[in-house]
């Protein structure tokens, strides 16, 4: 379903190709200086573009990682060590992990400035070492040996464009796998990547890991190009305008890896040449990433979103023209999905909550609250506002930390475990505030969701089924309403024992409300899932669920066969205290959910 796109990767080998013939024969020995430069830039453009650009974590040391890789690939020349310059280069990189992974720890508690902080102090650091203790060779005048393959400027530019090739498709392909969607889920929401069982902790190390990796390759192939490196190459002012243009350029897109490292050399050229401080280039990529970052989206995603639209609009006409108006009107709504009685519960508890007591400084959420979900059951989570269901629903997957009582899926404790590890062990969890990454195609993020290679037949069905787009259009242009059945969809996909939804009607219709409260009522049967509904739209609890527990002030007032319960007294009291009568559908968005930081 998400295989690498042939058309592109043909393209880009063929223009690789074209640069190795053309190059060398048709430029000066200046230009093709230059054109090096542009190359070895673009590779540690591509380490921007993993931290950066694609994980969303503010690395300001990346040109640190790379003086990492060129002193190793200098240690290894002035001693000669067996193996050769491209052995030296893949050393290089490996060197740089071991510091990446350091640099990522703090990482996993710290976010944004602080962390940019942090590797900025990094980047000083090792600066003033550099400054200190020169690269080995350099006192010794030892130049680095290139293979003999590619020992003139020519053959060597050939080598630089093999490796920016191969690092291309390397991470090309690893975009594609989870660990490469997901950075961009922990980029927009660490609480949604931890709610589909990715290991937030794992993933943005194997983001620093990976991006000190190729940085240090880069830095390897500077060495190799100038011969003898200096302090002043890995500088710290390096480092900001990089940075600066990666957040200008997004040089995750492998145009934008490109673009970044031609600019990078021409900057330099061009400072020199004016003779201005290479620094003022660097101040210049600053003021315009200052823009980009207030846009949020770099130059090439924003061509590259507009390109993807442009298709997902001609598909969806294409559909409409084939089925007819997209919105399902009442009639068509209860021909389709027509309306079944909701299973009543009778499978083993497959999530037991005992006595489940939540206090956020002097305020009780949850006060020693029961609830049982059967296997193969819809149980519904009712209440007025501020009664604690999305306390407990965060509580529950494991977003809250330090509550009492007990939880348990399929009968074993998941109280020790953390949010991913629990969406893992087959609890999953919407959230009222819906944040996707609008990159992703609906395929791509049901991929995400699912955990797993998921068949393109699968998806279309749990697509299908949801009533959403089809696969291949991006969440950027799916409205909002259709984004909450979209995470519901993703939810299912990973066929979890429960599935804990927040409500997932608002922002919809009466009637698709009603369409996907009989949805959710054969999701149990139909695809494995037992669910537990936090609504405020009665007539979807009716539709969808077999039984319901009443939450008022985070006591339990009410539970038991759903409209036995929705008739009992106390429920209709507890509900015109606040104004909001059963069966009223209220669908309000009440912004972000306000429960404690992940603890994954
Ligand atoms: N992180 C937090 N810090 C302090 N108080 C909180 C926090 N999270 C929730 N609360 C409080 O806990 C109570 C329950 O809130 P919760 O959001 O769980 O209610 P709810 O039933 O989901 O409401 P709604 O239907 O409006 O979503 C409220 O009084 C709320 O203000």
């Amino acid at each position: 379903m998400s295989a690498i796109n042939v058309r592109s990767t043909a393209i880009g080998l063929g223009l690789a190709v074209a640069a190795c013939v053309a190059v060398p024969a048709l430029l000066s020995s200046y230009w093709i200086y230059l054109a090096i430069t542009a190359v070895v830039s673009g590779v540690i453009m591509q380490s921007y573009g993993v931290i950066v650009g694609r994980a969303g974590v503010m690395s300001l040391c990346q040109w640190s990682f790379a003086a990492i890789g060129a002193w190793v690939v200098m240690r290894l020349n002035l001693s000669d060590a067996p193996g050769g310059f491209l052995l030296w280069l893949l050393l290089g990189g490996l060197a740089a992990v071991p510091v990446g992974v350091a640099i990522g720890l703090p990482a996993l508690r710290i976010r944004g400035v602080n962390l940019a902080v942090i590797t900025f102090g990094f980047a000083v650091s090792a600066d003033l070492v550099l400054n200190v203790n020169q690269f080995p060779g350099t006192s010794e005048l030892k130049t680095v040996v290139r293979p003999s393959m590619f020992a003139t400027n020519g053959r060597y530019f050939i080598l630089a464009v093999i490796v920016f090739t191969v690092l291309a498709i390397g991470l090309a392909l690893l975009n594609r796998t989870r660990l490469g969607m997901s950075w961009l889920e922990l980029r927009h929401s660490e609480r949604a990547a931890a709610a589909h069982g990715i290991s937030v902790a794992r993933s943005k190390l194997a983001a620093f890991a990976i991006s000190a990796f190729i940085a240090g390759i880069g830095g390897g192939l500077l060495a190799g190009q100038l011969g003898l490196v200096v302090s002043s190459n890995f500088s710290m002012g390096q480092s900001l305008a990089m940075f600066a243009m990666a957040i200008l350029i997004g040089p995750h897109n492998i145009e934008g890896a490109i673009m970044g490292g031609v600019m990078g050399a021409i900057m330099a050229t061009i400072m020199d040449k004016l003779k201005l401080p290479q620094d003022l280039g660097g101040m210049l990529f600053g003021v315009l990433a200052i823009f980009a970052l207030r846009s949020g989206i770099s130059q090439t995603d924003m061509v590259r979103a507009r390109k993807r639209e442009r298709a997902a609009r001609g598909l969806l006409d294409k559909v409409k023209d084939a089925t007819g108006p997209a919105d399902p009107a009442p009639a068509v709504t209860q021909a389709v999905t027509p309306a079944v009685t909701p299973v009543a519960a009778t499978g083993e508890p497959c999530l037991a909550v005992r006595d489940l007591t939540v206090r956020f400084g002097r305020v009780v959420a949850l006060d020693s609250v029961d609830l049982t979900v059967p296997a193969g059951s819809v149980v519904g989570l009712i209440g007025p506002n501020g009664a604690g269901k999305s306390t407990f629903i965060a509580t529950v997957t494991g977003f809250v930390s330090g509550y009492e009582g007990a939880v348990e899926l399929d009968g074993r404790s998941i109280d020790k475990l953390t949010p991913s590890v629990r969406a893992r062990r087959g609890l999953r969890r919407t959230f009222q505030t819906t944040v996707i990454a609008p990159e992703l195609t609906q395929y791509e993020y049901l991929t995400i969701g699912a955990g797993r290679r998921l068949a393109k037949a699968e998806a279309d069905e749990l697509l299908d089924f949801f009533g959403c787009p089809p696969g291949e259009v991006p969440v950027s242009i799916v409205d909002v309403g259709t984004r909450r059945l979209l995470d519901v969809a993703a939810a299912i996909a990973a066929r979890p024992k429960v599935a804990l939804l927040d409500e997932p009607a608002a922002g919809q219709s009466a009637a698709e409300s009603l369409l996907l409260g009989r949805r959710l009522a054969q999701v149990p049967e139909r695809f494995g899932v037992s669910i537990l509904l936090v609504e405020h739209d009665m007539e979807l609890v009716r539709a969808a669920c077999s039984q319901v527990t009443v939450l008022d002030f985070g006591h339990v007032i009410a539970s038991g066969p759903t409209e036995a319960v929705l008739e009992d007294p106390a429920v209709m009291a507890a509900y015109l205290g606040t104004a909001e009568v059963p069966g009223t559908e209220t669908g309000a968005e009440t912004g972000a959910e306000p429960v404690a930081e992940p603890t994954a």
